[in-house]
C-alpha cells in the first residue's frame, strides 16, 4: 500500500516559509487585500451562524478597552492597518481624530474606497452590527459606520523600521497608538521588533495607551496562495518589548488560535493594553 504522504503546507511549498523574511517590496507587490479581507475577516455563514471566533475576541477585547474602561483622548494612531477598519470600531467614539497608517499602498487604497463608500470595498456591515450589539443597540451600525468615517482624517504611510514610523511627516505625539498584527509580520528578527516597538512607542505621549494585538508562536500566514512571514513570538517576549519600549503593561489577554493550520500556524492571538511611564 502506497502511503499517502503526509504533505503539510510548509512542505507543498518547499519549506519557503521558515526563515524567509518576507520583506516590504514582497507585500507591495504580491500582498491581495481582498483574498486577505475574504479568508481572515468574513464574519458568518449565510445562516448566520457565527463561524470567525478570532475576530469576535479581538471585537471583544476592544470593546472592552474603549467603551468598558473608557481608554479616551484627543488622536488615536493606528500603525500597520493593512486593509481593514474593525479595529476602529470601538475607538471611533472615544477620540477626536483617527490617523490611519499602513506600508503598502493597496492596503492604504482599500481603507479609502471604504471610507469612500465605495461599491467595490469590503461589506463591514455584519462586523458594524456585532459591534453594536456589544454596545446595546444592534440597529444603530449604519450610524456607527459614519462615525467611523467622518473619525478617521488621515491615512498615511507608515514604515515601522523607521525612527519615525511616519516619516516624512512629523505628527504631535498621541493619546492612544494601536497596532494590530503589524510588527509581527513587518520585523524579522526579536532585535528588529524591539526596535519597532520603541519606535511605534515614541508616537505615544506620556501617560497615553499603546494597544497591541499580536500572533504568538506563528511562523507564516497565507494571503490566497502566497504564504507571508511571521516572526515567532512568545507572550514572555511581547510582554518585555512593551516594558523596555517604556510602558507599563496594564492588562492582556490571550485566546487560542482558530484559524485554519492552513491559514496560518498562528497558536494564540494575545491583545495587550499598555499605558507610557511619564519620566519624573
Ligand atoms: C496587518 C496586516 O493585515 C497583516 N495581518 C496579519 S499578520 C498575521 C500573522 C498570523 C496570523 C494573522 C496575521 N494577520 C492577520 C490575520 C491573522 C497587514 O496587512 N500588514 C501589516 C504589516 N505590513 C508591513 C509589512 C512589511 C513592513 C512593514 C513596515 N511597517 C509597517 C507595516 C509593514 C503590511 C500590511
Amino acid at each position: 500500500m502506497r502511503m499517502e504522504r503526509n504533505t503539510c503546507v510548509h512542505c507543498r511549498l518547499g519549506g519557503r516559509m521558515e526563515g524567509d523574511f518576507t520583506g516590504k517590496d514582497v507585500y507591495g507587490k504580491h500582498f491581495a487585500p481582498k483574498d486577505y479581507l475574504k479568508m481572515y475577516y468574513s464574519f458568518s455563514k449565510e445562516d448566520g451562524t457565527q463561524e470567525n471566533r478570532a475576530l469576535t475576541f479581538y471585537l471583544q477585547k476592544f470593546h472592552k478597552t474603549f467603551t468598558v474602561d473608557g481608554v479616551k483622548g484627543d488622536t488615536l494612531i493606528d500603525i500597520g492597518s493593512g486593509p481593514t477598519i474593525y479595529q476602529f470600531l470601538s475607538s471611533c467614539g472615544s477620540f477626536r481624530e483617527i490617523i490611519a497608517t499602513d506600508y503598502t499602498d493597496q492596503n492604504r487604497e482599500e481603507i479609502k474606497r471604504w471610507l469612500k463608500k465605495d461599491p467595490e470595498a469590503f461589506d463591514w456591515s455584519q462586523v458594524l452590527k456585532y459591534v453594536c450589539e456589544l454596545e446595546g443597540d444592534r440597529e444603530k451600525w449604519v450610524e456607527k459606520g459614519e462615525k467611523v468615517r467622518s473619525t478617521i482624517r488621515r491615512v498615511l504611510k507608515c514604515d515601522v523600521t523607521q525612527v519615525n514610523p511616519l516619516a516624512p511627516l512629523v505628527v504631535a505625539q498621541a493619546s492612544c497608538v494601536t497596532s494590530t498584527f503589524c510588527l509581527d509580520s513587518a520585523c524579522k528578527d526579536v532585535t528588529t521588533y524591539l526596535a519597532a516597538l520603541k519606535n511605534v512607542g515614541s508616537l505615544v505621549k506620556p501617560g497615553g495607551h499603546l494597544v497591541l494585538l499580536v500572533a504568538l508562536g506563528a511562523s507564516f500566514y497565507m494571503v490566497g496562495q502566497h504564504p507571508f512571514f511571521c516572526l515567532y513570538l512568545e507572550k514572555e517576549t511581547v510582554d518585555r518589548a512593551v516594558t523596555e519600549a517604556g510602558f507599563d503593561i496594564l492588562w492582556s489577554e490571550g485566546a487560542k488560535n482558530s484559524y485554519s493550520p492552513i491559514h496560518s500556524d498562528c497558536k494564540t492571538v494575545y491583545f495587550l493594553v499598555a499605558q507610557k511611564r511619564i519620566k519624573v
